[in-house]
């Protein structure tokens, strides 16, 4: 057999034929590494690359998540080429650009769902929610007072609770099937940062439909999508038997307040609902599950950072626990929309966790036209990785940036800054939708659990927590440990 292989192998048609394809590979090679397209990217600074290979043997031994939390030497703008795939780094936000009719229809379609006046009947959610998992927590402290809880994954799971309730309607997954949810999209994320950066090739889909990653993809997608799909039915359902058709559901009082609490599911099928419309159960369902994925873990390590942060500087816990008491005194009453433009204080700590620890530490675009940057043309068709975390560690922005010092963010020491250089929600057109969802969100829930607990470091000597490098800044091992203790006897 090996010597039939042989024979064929090293016949003079097939040695001809063999070298006629490494020439063309080689002369193809020859054209492309002088095309204009790469001109552009290597005209741009950036570790040396191999040829073929690129600074694909840096990214394994370095992580490229390591590289976009270093900031770079070579910052503001810098290549790598991952493979014959190149990316280009920056810290720059002006050359955020959108494009592409699919992502702008979304777009329209998930609008109404922030509509102010959707988010403040969000508020009463927030706060059944938050009271509930404060009161847990408390009760869980014992006669001592006090217990060294991963907070991490208490905020998931209040995360979790808030975006069921708020994007289809309440508690409609069993404690088994939320968990199933969540980790199904953390596989995901893990898949797509497998894509991105350590195994550029399998971005071949041909090659990735070869692989376990993709019967892992696709097992755990129609997992999640038939989870979604049992609440669209049920939500269909139960219309039906309120005798309530999908579009009665979104009136608005004259007084401009919702008459119930609306759900966003309720209003894409008001949507679907219209005439003319072409929304699918399957658009309905892949909306709701892009705002569950965007929302969950975005927001469990916002919230997990800023405990952490307090816990680690005493001092400004007192601040922000001195302004809740100021407001709201000893009482359990729910934080209201007013109290929201008062929690000033709390909000500076929100905004210099979510620079320190920016939950998505980078976002990726891919160039649909050729763009100027630093002095650059960044070619059509490359990918674009704006260094979020680079630019809230830009020291001439934000002095002494590691130390956490939320007066930064006071609205007289904020005269001046740049629109872009505080970036936590990314920024253009296609920035995060909710951003004011999750400002509120945040506000409300952290209002609610500090009135009545006190958290503080296990270990208080410890220097700053180095997030785990993944697509968002998770802490490792999704385990943050703090110890939380009783405050206030709230009646
Ligand atoms: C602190 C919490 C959050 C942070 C820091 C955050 C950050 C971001 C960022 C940086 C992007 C842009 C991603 C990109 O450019 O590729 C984004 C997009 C998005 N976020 Fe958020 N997000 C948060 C919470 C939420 C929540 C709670 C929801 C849903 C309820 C949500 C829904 C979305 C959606 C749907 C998009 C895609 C928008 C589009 O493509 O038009 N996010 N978010």
């Amino acid at each position: 057999m090996l010597d039939m292989l042989r024979t064929r192998w090293s016949s003079p048609l097939s040695l001809t034929f063999t070298a006629v394809v490494v020439l063309l590979a080689a002369g193809y090679y020859w054209v492309w590494c002088r095309s204009r397209f790469v001109r552009l990217i290597d005209a741009l600074p950036g570790p040396k690359p191999l040829p073929l290979l690129g600074n694909l043997l840096d990214v394994a031994n370095i992580p490229l998540d390591e590289i976009v939390l270093s900031v770079s030497r070579y910052n503001p703008i810098y290549k790598l080429w991952i493979g014959f795939y190149p990316t280009v780094v920056i810290a720059h936000p002006e050359l955020w650009k959108s494009s592409g009719e699919s992502w702008r229809e979304r777009r329209s379609l998930l609008n109404p769902a922030f509509h102010f006046q959707i988010l403040n009947g969000f508020v009463e959610t927030f706060n059944d929610l938050s009271l509930d998992c404060a009161a847990k927590m408390e009760e869980s402290l014992g006669r001592t007072g006090q217990k060294e809880m991963n907070v991490f994954s208490i905020m998931s799971k209040l995360v979790l609770d808030i975006l069921c309730e708020t994007s289809m309607g309440g508690k409609v997954w069993s404690e088994v099937e939320s968990t199933k949810f969540a980790k199904g999209i953390d596989v995901l994320e893990n898949i797509f940062r497998q894509r991105l950066i350590h195994k550029p090739w399998l971005r071949i889909d041909w090659i990735f439909k070869l692989t376990s990653l993709y019967r892992q993809q696709k097992q755990v997608l129609s997992d999640t999508n038939a989870s979604v799909d049992k609440v669209i039915k049920n939500r269909r359902q139960s219309h039906k038997h309120s005798g309530q058709s999908d579009d009665s559901v979104s009136t608005i009082d004259e007084d401009s307040r919702p008459k119930k609490r609306l759900a966003f599911l309720d209003l894409l099928m008001v949507k679907a609902s219209e005439e003319n419309s072409d929304m699918s159960d399957e658009i309905l369902r892949n909306e709701v599950s892009t705002f569950m994925a965007a929302g969950l873990d975005s927001t469990a390590v916002a919230f997990n950072w800023f405990l952490y942060l307090i816990a680690k500087h005493p001092d400004h816990q007192k601040l922000v626990t001195d302004e809740l008491d100021l407001i709201f005194g000893d009482s359990d009453r729910p934080v209201t929309a007013h109290d929201l433009t008062r929690l000033k204080y709390l909000e500076c700590c929100i905004k210099e966790t979510l620079r320190m620890y920016p939950p998505f530490p980078a976002v990726s675009r891919y160039l649909s036209e050729d763009v100027q940057s630093g002095g650059y043309t960044l070619p059509r068709g490359v990918t674009v990785v704006i260094n979020i975390f680079a630019a809230h560690h830009d020291p001439t922005v934000f002095p002494d940036p590691d130390a956490f010092k939320p007066e930064r963010f006071l609205p007289e020491n904020s005269v001046g800054r740049h629109p872009y250089a505080f970036i936590p929600f990314s920024a253009g057109p296609r920035n995060c939708i909710a951003q004011k969802y999750a400002m509120m969100e945040l506000k409300v829930c952290l209002a609610n659990i500090l009135r009545r607990l006190k958290f503080s470091l296990v270990d208080p000597s410890a220097p700053l927590e180095i997030p785990s490098p993944q697509l968002l800044l998770k802490p490792k091992n999704g385990k943050c440990n703090l110890i939380v203790s009783k405050r206030l006897d709230i009646s």
